[in-house]
């Protein structure tokens, strides 16, 4: 109601007979807090120089309260929340029970709480405490993913092992064991071959981590060859409630290569366990984990070989592989390669494209790679690996005697995989394609002649520069990369 209809209101009606909503109203009016001035919001972000960064950085890892603490959309902070991670499930704070609108979330305890009983100073310990809310939402146990109608729940519920468990004890009643689902596949034609592109939710985070199969075979309608058994998600050939044939279709539920004239929707995996290879020396799956980079992949810097790392991993998953004839040691037979590539949503190893991009200007002041992460809070790296075995497992792959090669430099990589009970037949090293070619570039005229159009992205070339020097130099002296240094004026060591 306008102030003017308000007054109207007041001045000719009997007091008893007004609507006490409408004094209520005027008592806000009134009362209410005067609209603030354009002055009392000044900026107040001084600039960003590394002596500030390093102070910020020394008092705790919280950036400010006000960019930490808050979060304006349910559900992102609490991965317990019903739906949360499962867009398709998502049914909003209220479990549906009313359209309401998105509620303020805030991971701050009320500011009664927050404040010292004694001084009326906020305590900055009473600060984290969770309000009752928060409490409430993280105790609600979210259901199984999995459909109770599946074939056969043991071989569907994708769980982590051992130490990963006692890991998620410690948590009891607030971290429920990890779970992924593929929620959708389908065919993406690229420079190298076919992939099948696996999307997963999982009850962890809210991010959609990928997994890029390479698996060629699959096109085929009758895909039976014991030496290499389909690599195929269980969480999405698992048959899930009220669904129709095409509702499988389409989320990528079927068997070779989908078209008009063919829609074999496919069945729950029965054998969680590869056939039988004894005697034949067919080599393990190729793997990578690989984590995000927006500017690597994306926009082709070339501060990093991420993007080539990406397109180098499908490459090499793809490349044809030779299998001796166990009759006859003299003849072999040639099989199209497969593997998959774990895409994580960890951009900047994990500290999120913000604080890459910041990370990356105290890097141009000077900084490599590890001290600006730590300038900024963070650690030199964050990143986690569980959701990327959880999701191996559910494609089945690792989980057996025969294992995986896995395309890494990064020892961290090797250890949470046999930490969690994966068998990493062998360590594939990525070594940078400038350094593979540096001998060759060492007759070219100009560096310039190996900067080539869309060099990082999927089909592009090598990437070459002082700042992948510097970053990948960063990466094997300080973070205990397993690549052997370009030494100058010598061929790479080991190679
Ligand atoms: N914080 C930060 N992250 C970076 C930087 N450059 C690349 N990244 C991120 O690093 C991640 C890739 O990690 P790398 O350290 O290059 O390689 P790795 O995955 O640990 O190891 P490999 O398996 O051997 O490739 C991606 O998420 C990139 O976004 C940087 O300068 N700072």
């Amino acid at each position: 109601m306008s102030t003017q209809a308000l007054k109207r209101q007041t001045q000719h009606s009997h007091p008893s007979s007004v609507d006490p909503s409408v004094d209520a109203a005027l008592l806000d009016l009134l009362t209410g807090p005067a609209k603030p001035s354009a002055k009392a919001f000044a900026r107040r972000d001084a600039a960003l120089d590394p002596l500030l960064l390093a102070a910020a950085a020394a008092s705790g890892p919280q950036v400010t309260r006000n960019h930490y603490h808050h979060d304006f959309f349910p559900g992102v902070m609490l991965p317990q929340a019903e739906g949360a991670w499962d867009w398709t499930k998502w049914t909003g704070e209220n479990n549906g029970s009313s359209p309401s609108r998105l509620t303020y979330v805030s991971k701050q305890g009320p500011r009664r709480q927050r404040l010292d009983p004694d001084t009326g100073e906020e305590n900055g310990l009473a600060r984290s405490k969770p309000t009752d809310a928060t409490l409430k939402t993280t105790k609600k146990r979210r259901p199984s993913l999995i459909s109770p109608t599946s074939t056969s729940s043991s071989e569907l519920k994708i769980r982590p092992k051992a130490d990963h468990l006692s890991e998620v004890a410690n948590h009891a009643g607030t971290v429920p064991p990890l779970e992924v689902k593929c929620m959708a596949r389908t065919r993406i034609p690229t420079p190298h071959g076919p992939v099948f592109l696996h999307l997963y939710h999982n009850n962890r985070d809210n991010k959609e981590h990928l997994a890029i199969v390479v698996d060629s075979e699959q096109l085929s309608d009758h895909h039976t060859d014991p030496l290499a058994p389909p690599i195929r998600s269980r969480s999405l050939d698992a048959i899930w409630p009220d669904e129709t044939e095409m509702d499988r279709i389409i989320r990528g539920a079927y068997v070779g290569r989908l078209s008009p004239s063919s829609q074999q929707p496919s069945i729950p995996v029965v054998d969680a366990k590869p056939t039988d290879m004894s005697g034949v020396h067919a080599p393990p799956p190729l793997i990578r984990i690989h984590s995000e980079c927006f500017t690597g992949e994306t926009v082709g810097s070339m501060r990093c070989d991420c993007g080539e790392q990406l397109d180098e991993a499908i490459r090499q998953i793809s490349l044809p592989i030779t299998i001796p004839t166990p009759s006859s040691p003299t003849s072999s037979r040639t099989i199209p390669g497969r593997g998959a590539v774990i895409y994580l949503r960890q951009e900047g190893r994990g500290i999120g494209l913000l604080s890459k991009i910041r990370a990356y200007n105290l890097q141009d002041l000077g900084h490599d790679t590890v001290t600006a992460n730590l300038m900024l809070g963070h650690k030199a790296d964050e990143r986690g690996y569980e959701i990327a075995i959880a999701i191996l497992r559910d494609l089945g792959l690792g989980d057996d005697s025969m294992g995986v090669r896995v395309l890494t430099n990064n020892p961290d990589k090797v250890a949470a995989l046999e930490k969690d009970g994966l068998t990493v037949a062998e360590r594939v090293p990525m070594v940078p394609r400038s350094w593979q070619n540096r001998r060759l570039a060492q007759g070219h005229n100009s560096v310039e002649e190996e900067r080539l159009v869309g060099a990082t992205m999927i089909g592009g070339s090598a990437v070459y520069g002082d700042d992948l020097d510097k970053y990948l130099r960063t990466k094997v002296l300080r973070m205990g990369h397993m690549l052997p240094l370009w030494l100058e004026d010598a061929d790479v060591v080991g190679q």
